[in-house]
Formats: structure tokens, sequence, C-alpha cells
């Protein structure tokens, strides 16, 4: 599996730590960025790894920004994306089996590291139910598209 990773300056040391974490266990990891805690702008670390889903660089992204929020927003805003906030386990688990989410997206001034790094591992080893998940999935592809549904 291979991983599309971004942060904020908000996200950056909790981006460390999921870095360090997923390569431990082998998993291959593409950086985005940022690399300090200077302040940069959110969206775009959201589409640079958005940008590696689409592209098939990558196969699961997570990204990082003080809440998770702004920094999902950019990412949802390229079709194909669908990033999901989560600050348990439970959505994590859910974003993949039931929405086929592509990215996690986590809120470091929000949960703790040993969270984090639990909805991490649930998000990447969570495989997409299908089924009618599918259906509704493919529902929010044509809204993508512009089609009424
Ligand atoms: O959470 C975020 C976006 O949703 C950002 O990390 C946050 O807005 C950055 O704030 P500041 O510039 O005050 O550090």
């Amino acid at each position: 599996m291979r991983v599309a990773l971004g942060a904020d300056h908000g996200g950056y040391e909790l981006k460390e730590a999921i870095l360090c974490h997923l390569e431990k266990q082998g998993i291959e990891v593409q950086d985005f960025g940022t690399h300090s805690k200077d302040s940069v702008d959110y969206p775009k670390y959201g589409f640079a790894v958005g940008s590696a889903i689409i592209k098939e660089k990558a196969d699961l992204g997570i990204v990082v920004c003080g809440t998770g929020l702004g920094i999902s927003m950019a990412a949802n805003k390229i079709p194909g994306i669908r990033a999901a906030v989560c600050t348990e386990t439970f959505s994590a688990r859910m974003a993949r089996e039931h929405n086929n989410a592509n990215i996690l997206a986590l809120g470091a001034r929000v949960i703790g590291v040993g969270l984090a790094l639990e909805i991490v591992d649930i998000f990447l080893k969570t495989e997409f139910s299908g089924g009618r998940h599918a259906l509704r999935v493919n529902l929010i592809s044509d809204i993508e598209r512009g089609e009424e549904i």
C-alpha cells in the first residue's frame, strides 16, 4: 500500500509521528510536506495529497491540519476525492467500509497522538464493503459530474 501524507504547520508534528509510525510498519509513504512549523496554507497540502491519489501515485491519503477541517475541504474539491475528518475509531472504520473514503483527515489540535495513530491504523486496514454502499458512493460521483440525482 502507498500512502500520501500532507499537513500544514498545525498538523506538522502529528504528520511526522504518522510518518514514523507507518514507516516502522514498512508502509510506503510519500510525504508532501510541510516540513517545519512555519506558517503555511493548508489548501496546498490538501491539493497535493488529493492529486497524488487521483493520479494513482498513492492508494490512500492522510492529511492533517489544526482541526482536519480546512485541509479536508480543500481535498474534497478534487473530483474523486472523498476525505473524511475522523476524531474516533468508529468513524474511521465506517469512512472506509461505507463511504470508500480515500483520504483520512485529522485535527492535531483536536485529538492526541495515540488516538490519531489508532485511527490511522483502522482507516488503512479497513476495506470498502461495496454492495449498497457502492450505489451510494456512485451517487456522490454523479453529483460531482453535475448530474441531478
Ligand atoms: O485547522 C486549520 C484549518 O482548518 C489550520 O491548521 C488552522 O486554521 C491554522 O491556524 P493558524 O494559522 O492560526 O495556526
